[in-house]
């Protein structure tokens, strides 16, 4: 109590603004990542002098994104979230944030996780295919919607006809990426055939 009466009075809304521009930049780094990872994962399949050359620039651009751009966007998120819950501590006692909180637990193992991918791919010992880290770059969609119904709805989160179309729009969008990738995948050994 004694410390939310310290804050200047703008200061929830200066950690509101940051919070949201962290939000933003983490995102696009972390589907920009995994789109990274797809291709550094097919680059595999070409000859060797060229596969060389995409890896070493694949693996370059990745550890930047991550570093210097995805990280960064998360620390921010983090950091003005925890100024957030010190202006108005009350949030923590409200089921939503509880279960904002849980999935932004995942969404921190899933950062996490890309880390791992990464250094797996860099070493070439890493074992997801292009069509299977394209399904992994739907979960982020997932969370992000989820977090953010979250945070606009609280505790009147909806649970009706909209929020299934929501659902199926996700599924929908993470369907017609693994369609069209299969699609040019079989037109390119179509025309490698035909010569
Ligand atoms: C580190 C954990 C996080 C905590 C503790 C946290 C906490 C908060 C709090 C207390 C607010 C202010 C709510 C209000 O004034 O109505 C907020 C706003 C917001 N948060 Fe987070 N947040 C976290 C992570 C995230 C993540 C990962 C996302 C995106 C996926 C996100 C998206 C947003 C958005 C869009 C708003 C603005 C909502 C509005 O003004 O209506 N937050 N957050």
């Amino acid at each position: 109590m004694l410390l939310a009466l310290s804050w200047p009075p703008q200061a929830y809304l200066w950690f509101k603004t940051l919070h949201i521009v962290g939000v933003v930049v983490w995102f696009a780094g972390l589907f920009y990542l995994v789109r990274l990872f797809i291709y550094h994962r097919e680059a595999a399949e070409l000859d060797p002098p060229l596969r060389e050359a995409f890896e070493a620039q694949y693996g370059l651009m990745e550890r930047r994104l991550a570093n210097i751009i995805t990280t960064p966007g998360m620390v921010v998120a983090v950091v003005c979230a925890v100024g957030l819950l010190t202006v108005t501590p009350t949030w923590l006692h409200q089921s939503w944030m509880h279960a904002k909180l849980a999935f932004v637990a995942a969404l921190l193992a899933y950062h996490a996780f890309c880390y791992r991918l990464m250094g797996q791919l860099q070493r070439r010992e890493c074992q997801w295919n292009g069509r299977q880290l394209r399904a992994l770059n739907e979960l982020p969609t997932l969370l992000l919607v989820i977090v953010v119904m979250l945070v606009v709805f609280k505790d009147q989160f909806p649970t009706g006809a909209a929020t299934w179309f929501m659902v199926a729009l996700v599924v929908f969008m993470a369907a017609s990426i693994q369609f069209y990738a299969r699609w040019r995948r079989l037109r390119s050994e179509r025309l490698a055939a035909e010569g």
